[in-house]
């Protein structure tokens, strides 16, 4: 049975319905990323868990215990929930320790004196914050301070943490570091975890599974590789990575593979969705994925009009037809005309 389950969850605010029929089932010790453009409502989702915002309808269920459920009204309050919560802002108190931080919640709660100071002693060394329990949060680098919120959450024990963009007030290098300490952290504590970011490769990183939102919806829910090997749509192929896509004339459909007209090609890819002989189409072709040489059964032809120069690869533009194309290789690539090769099972087809 799910840990966490969230069905048919809707939510409007204002004239705007912000979450609309929302099902996710979270397993138990498993982090659950919730990705998706601006707006899409991952914030309000976050919130709604917490008890922060009460949705319209639908039901939140913890452990086998209704928080929210319409049906029968029942309504826990955000503090009853034994959820952690985990800030953007780390949300420390300036003036309290290390220590006197971690220890607040379990003050809070009545915890004897002696039992807390074991848990946040354990809590700390845990989290990797040993050594610096009297300092004051001022005297720490940022991703300390993460480090410290996140102690703060993890030592009432609790059923469920929310994170709320927990690692976006740290520097980009700080960032890849602090990802595999947080899923490590998370991971070796069998935290059931829900994470808002914006950074796909943050989500990717850390996530076991990545609810992907669009407009209020679930757009797809899929572990990253699934995610990015597989998307359900163009939205979720596009949203991933940085891909190329062509438009094409669908030729022939066979089992999961269409032929295709680009330009003046005729190539063949996968589908992940149905599409139609006669129809227009998307065609998704990831750079990393293309490579340059002689003509193959399935290629386009391809002026070169740039290459850039990015340190882990190079990026190459090429005009084909009437559209642009990137390809990445590790090593530089003359101009000229040249076949930009693919295998049909590296590009998706999608309908327009
Ligand atoms: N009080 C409100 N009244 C009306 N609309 C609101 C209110 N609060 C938020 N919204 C709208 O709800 C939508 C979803 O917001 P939400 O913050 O959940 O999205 P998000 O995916 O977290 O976005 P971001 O990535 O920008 O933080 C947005 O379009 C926002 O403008």
């Amino acid at each position: 049975m799910a840990t966490l389950s969230i069905k048919n969850l809707s939510k409007k605010l204002g004239q705007n319905q912000i979450l609309k029929d929302l099902n996710i089932d979270v397993q138990e010790g498993e982090i659950i990323a919730l990705l998706g453009p601006s707006g899409s409502g991952k914030t309000t989702l976050l919130r709604c868990l917490s008890g922060l915002e009460t949705p319209d309808s639908g039901s939140i269920t913890l452990a086998g215990k209704d928080l929210f459920n319409s049906a029968n009204g029942t309504i826990v309050p955000p503090e009853k929930r034994n959820i952690g919560l985990v800030f953007q802002s780390y949300a420390l108190w300036p003036h309290k320790t290390v220590e006197q931080n971690v220890a607040f919640g379990l003050e809070l709660r009545k915890t004897p004196r002696d039992q807390a100071r074991t848990r946040v002693e354990t809590t700390l060394n845990r989290i990797g914050l040993q050594g610096l329990s009297d300092r004051f949060p001022g005297q720490l680098s940022g991703g300390q301070q993460q480090r410290v919120s996140l102690a703060r959450a993890f030592v009432t024990d609790p059923v469920l943490l929310l994170l709320d963009e927990p690692l976006s007030n740290l520097d980009a290098k700080l960032r890849e570091y602090a990802r595999v300490w947080l899923r490590e952290a998370l991971k070796a504590a069998n935290m059931t975890a829900v994470f808002v970011t914006h950074d796909q490769a943050e989500a990717m990183a850390i996530a076991d599974r990545i609810a992907v939102l669009h407009n209020g919806q679930l757009a797809q829910i899929a572990t990253p590789q699934e995610l990015y090997e597989n998307p359900n749509s163009l939205f979720i192929a596009d949203f991933m990575g940085s891909p190329n896509i062509l438009t094409g004339q669908v030729l022939q459909v066979e089992h999961q593979e269409a032929t295709i007209k680009l330009g003046d090609s005729v190539v063949k890819a996968r589908m992940n969705a149905p599409v139609q002989k006669g129809e227009t189409c998307k065609v998704v072709l990831r750079p990393e994925r293309l490579s340059l040489g002689e003509k193959t059964g399935n290629s386009l032809q391809g002026n070169k009009e740039h290459s850039l120069y990015l340190g882990a690869y190079y990026e190459h533009w090429f005009q084909v037809g009437d559209e642009r194309l990137r390809v990445h290789t590790p090593t530089p690539v003359g101009f000229g005309q040249v076949s930009i090769n693919f295998t049909p099972q590296s590009a998706l087809v999608f309908p327009a």
